[in-house]
């Protein structure tokens, strides 16, 4: 993509073609040219590519899949074998060829190579085939990619920033060659799913959210930009690692490190504009708060970990509460974990609780946790209780083993989220299923090996009665001639559908309220009969549909309540949101060929009607209504 967008200069010649922002980026900054911020998005700019480009670029490569007179007319005749394949089978060769791999890491090797080589096909195989697909662009395998990135990497996709750019970090960014990124998932790589530290390598995950963004909900790759802020590790395998990718240093830390990412979320704006969604993933606990905290009403930015996930979690509690035929407020709650994930879910499950009638105490009196210290009391010997751990804090003896809480508090809900393989034990189980006809049961840890239990532990140890999800996928277990379907409680569910809905109605700030929507609309969505077979989420095959939902739902209340800045207000906002899509298949490339007789002009499209298009330049010296031009819609400047 660099490659073709720096040799790009002069005016287009016969036979050149018409691009969309990546590949035009630079142009945009040169004096005289128009800007692709001035087009709208998507709207084709003047560029030089030629032959083999269009091969070699993925956004632009169709494979085997272009036509004859494509082939011709784009010079790239003869560059390709002489047979002609439809997308359609495409996506089969791309299915038969990941089956061949035996290693997951292998398929998602080679899903980053059809990725980098053809953008829409990668887009199509995932989006339609996102049961299969998602396990190896996204958890558990990203995880293992993370890992072993230094060994995978093969192209750049995404930023990174090191703390040696401090100072400069809006030049780097300008060095991103699209102009029309609306969002950006950001991650530091303190917190890497369950994984720790891993530094640089974290960037396996914003790219994988960010193909889910598009997957999932629809938006648009060129939109979606990935970012590692590197300050270095403290991971010691990975600074004596020979193939490690990142800085070989300690993390900075402290006002150097505040410094640097407060840089960064003024160079994100100033480059992209105030309304650039900017979502946190996997920081570490220590800094996750104090910059949702810090952030969230100065910029258009969520912490996925404690929002996403808390979402997805509420949700798959209130589809829970179904199934069950009681309220979130007859439960009694216990987190294994008091981290980003735990104490975002209690906030909100609070929040829930309240909506229900509940007294802000009250619903925190439901609400218990055990973290790496034991479960979490008012006097607690060794530092005490600090943060927003405080909220949950009981009147209680300490107590440390998980098995000795369970006991006492025969809780109706058990929630692991501390990364703590198999902490879940085959007696706590039998002690949750012997408790309740149906516990509660959700093993949220990632990856797969981290999390708390398995499904078909928790169904074997309560004879099918948990009502189980899990952060990693798990598959169906048929107990008593009857087959469940463990929920995959992700917080995949919530962020592309969030993103989708602030994107499109160009809200500034996103509210608590946003997860608590989104959780209620993604609990509606589960029918009963999906219930029934155990399912808390609709099944994966779905979720397209449930991210545009999410979207239109999140959309339709930021209109309501004056957060929405798309104006005017579309009048049909599920036909407007579609409309934004972004199209997996195949364009004509044909279709883009520049019109122009010669090659002296620049403004293109070609109007249609030429002197029509000219008056529309004359300067008209009558007044107009001011209000007007209040709004530029749709927006491609968004503030937040
Ligand atoms: N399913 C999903 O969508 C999501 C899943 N997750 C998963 O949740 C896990 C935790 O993530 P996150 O909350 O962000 O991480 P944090 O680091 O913020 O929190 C981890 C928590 O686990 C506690 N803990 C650590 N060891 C133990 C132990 N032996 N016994 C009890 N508690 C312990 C920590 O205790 P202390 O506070 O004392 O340090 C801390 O409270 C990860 O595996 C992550 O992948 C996260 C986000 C989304
Ligand atoms: C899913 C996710 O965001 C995590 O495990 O961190
Ligand atoms: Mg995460």
């Amino acid at each position: 993509m660099l490659g073709v967008t720096a040799r790009l200069t002069g005016l287009p010649a016969a036979g050149s073609r018409v691009l969309s922002g990546a590949l035009s980026g630079r142009l945009a900054d040169r004096p005289g040219r128009r800007s692709v911020q001035e087009s709208a998005p998507d709207k084709p700019c003047p560029n030089m590519v030629r032959g083999i480009d269009n091969v070699r670029e993925t956004r632009l490569n169709k494979g085997m899949a272009f036509t004859l007179e494509e082939r011709q007319r784009l010079g790239i005749h003869g560059l390709l074998p002489p047979r002609f394949k439809t997308q359609d089978e495409q996506v089969d060769l791309c299915l038969k060829n990941i089956s061949r791999y035996q290693e997951d890491l292998n398929k998602f090797i080679y899903l980053m190579g059809l990725q980098d080589r053809n953008e829409r096909l990668f887009y199509r195989v995932l989006s339609e085939n996102v049961e299969q697909m998602m396990p190896l662009v996204y958890t558990p395998t990203v995880g293992l990619a993370c890992q072993k990135f230094g060994l995978i990497y093969r192209r750049p996709r995404g930023l990174f920033i090191t703390i040696h750019d401090k100072g400069h970090i809006y030049d780097v960014m300008r060095n991103w060659p699209e102009q029309d990124v609306r969002a950006i998932v950001v991650t530091d790589g303190e917190r890497i799913l369950g994984l720790g530290d891993l530094g640089a390598q974290g960037m396996g995950i914003p790219v994988g959210k960010l193909s889910l963004y598009t997957a999932l909900a629809g938006i648009k790759p060129q939109q979606c930009l990935p970012i590692v802020l590197d300050v270095g590790t403290n991971n010691k395998d990975l600074l004596n690692d020979e193939f490690y990718i990142g800085l070989k240093q300690n993390r900075v830390t402290g006002e150097a490190y505040d410094e640097f990412v407060d840089e960064f979320m003024q160079a994100a704006v100033r480059r992209y504009g105030q309304k650039t969604l900017i979502q946190f993933e996997d920081f570490g606990n220590h800094n996750a708060f104090r910059f949702l905290d810090k952030y969230r009403n100065k910029y258009c930015t969520f912490n996925d970990d404690i929002q996403g996930t808390a979402s997805v979690a509420v949700a798959g509690l209130l589809a829970a509460m179904r199934k069950l035929n009681t309220k979130l407020s007859d439960h009694t709650f216990l987190f294994l974990g008091a981290g980003e994930a735990s104490l975002g879910i209690a906030n909100l499950c609070v929040m829930a609780m309240e909506q229900e009638g509940l007294s802000s105490q009250a619903a925190h009196d439901k609400i218990f946790m055990v973290d790496s210290r034991g479960l979490i009391v008012k006097n607690r010997p060794e530092g005490g209780v600090t943060g927003h751990k405080v909220d949950y804090a009981k009147d209680m003896e300490p107590m440390k083993n998980l098995g000795d809480v369970v006991k006492k508090l025969k809780p109706s809900a058990l929630i692991g989220a501390a990364a703590q393989p198999q902490a879940f034990t085959a007696e706590i189980l039998k002690d949750m299923g012997e408790y309740n006809k149906e516990p509660i049961i959700f093993a949220l840890s990632n990856p797969t090996s981290m999390a708390e239990c398995t499904a078909e532990q928790a169904y074997q140890a309560t004879q099918g009665r948990a009502v189980f999800a899990s952060g990693s996928p798990f598959a169906p277990v048929t107990i008593n001639g009857k087959t469940l379907y463990p929920g995959q409680g992700n917080n995949a569910y919530i962020f592309p559908g969030v993103a989708l809905g602030v994107i499109a109605s160009g809200m500034h700030h996103i509210g608590e309220d946003v997860f608590l929507r989104a959780a209620e609309a993604l609990a509606k969505m589960v029918t009963d009969q999906e219930l029934d077979v155990g399912r808390l989420y609709p099944p994966l095959e779905n979720i397209r549909d449930v991210s545009l939902q999410i979207a239109v739902q999140l959309a339709e209340h930021a209109y309501k309540t004056g957060e929405a800045s798309t104006y005017p207000q579309p009048a049909d906002l599920n036909a407007f949101v579609r409309s934004q899509l972004y199209d997996y298949h195949y364009a004509n490339p044909l279709e883009q060929v520049y019109p122009w007789p010669t090659r002296e002009a620049s403004v293109y499209p070609h109007p249609d009607d030429l002197l029509a298009y000219i008056e529309t330049h004359r300067y008209d010296f009558s007044y107009e209504s001011p209000l007007l031009n209040t709004y530029e819609w749709p927006s491609s400047g968004m503030v937040h």
